[in-house]
């Protein structure tokens, strides 16, 4: 199954958000989306997972454009979890694993023992079979994380459209999260803040900066210290590992190859 964006563009509140964005997720990649606050990650994400429609171009399931497809057709193919989805609902964790479990569901065919099994390995595989019972007003932020997680997983899709899924998560739950979704036989895309992450899980990553597509490709061709300055405006240093991964390093004021740099600066401007 592939997912494509086709030069697609989108508007809002009279400005135009996304501009002329073209990509194809690969199957079983993991597609990581970076870029600053604002640069259009979450729009592309809901472009592609059909919550809305560009404004021109299109995006493609296999070939043939989203819209045209029910949101249960959808929803049976490809599942999205939010930045911030909330629920008002009066639901146990079990429950809000559950609901993964709707496009399945008729009228007339009810949650059979499969579904429960499955909701019940999603629990496990989140780490919150444990608190299966507990209302979800009573969760913390990394928990009810947790449980979208697993509300998506339990949703069997093909494909995963995570935005920034470590939200809220602590440094061992963001590792092994992302561990888990990258151990998946899934197609995933995830748009992530955190550069090392994006390194070390993404087999390819998409630059956003502005509404547009900048780069995309593999980590160590994507990320460099260019690259990070002229899209974050900060200043890094990267080292590739015997694998090819690549570690980032951000060189803050307290750093002294930053205070080494200034210094020179410093003693150029006194004309030395
Ligand atoms: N419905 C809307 N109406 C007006 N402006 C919008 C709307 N949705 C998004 N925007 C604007 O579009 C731009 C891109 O927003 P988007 O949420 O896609 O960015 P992002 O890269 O996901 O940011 P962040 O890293 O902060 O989550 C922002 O400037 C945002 O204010």
């Amino acid at each position: 199954m592939t997912l494509s964006a086709d030069d697609v563009s989108w508007s809002a509140g009279g400005a135009e958000i996304l501009k002329g964005v073209s990509l194809t997720v690969q199957r079983g990649e993991f597609l990581g989306i970076i870029g600053p606050n604002g640069s259009g990650k979450t729009s592309l994400m809901s472009l592609l997972a059909a919550i809305r429609r560009p404004k021109s171009g299109a995006v493609l399931l296999d070939g043939a454009p989203i819209g045209s497809l029910g949101r249960r057709a959808i929803a049976q193919r490809l599942a999205l979890v939010e930045q911030q989805a909330e629920t008002g609902e009066r639901i146990t964790a079990r429950q809000a694993v559950e609901l993964g479990r709707t496009p399945y569901l008729g009228a007339l065919s009810p949650s059979s023992p499969d579904d429960d099994r499955i909701v019940e390995a999603a629990l496990q595989n989140v780490d919150m079979a444990h608190l299966a019972g507990r209302l979800w007003h009573t969760l913390s932020g990394g928990e009810r994380q947790r449980l979208h997680i697993a509300r998506a997983f339990a949703q069997e899709p093909e494909i995963l459209l995570l935005d920034e899924p470590t939200n809220h998560l602590d440094i061992g739950h963001q590792i092994s999260l992302l561990d888990l979704v990258h151990r998946q036989a899934l197609t995933v895309v995830a748009a992530l803040h955190d550069l090392n992450h994006a390194a070390m899980f993404c087999d390819r990553i998409a630059v956003m900066q502005a509404g547009r597509l900048v780069a995309l490709g593999r980590p160590q061709d994507v990320l460099t210290e260019d690259r990070i300055r002229e899209v974050f405006g900060v200043d890094v240093e990267i080292e590739q590992d015997g694998e090819g991964i690549c570690h980032i390093r951000f060189l803050t004021r307290r750093s002294p190859a930053r205070i080494k740099a200034v210094r020179l600066e410093d003693l150029s401007a006194m004309g030395a």
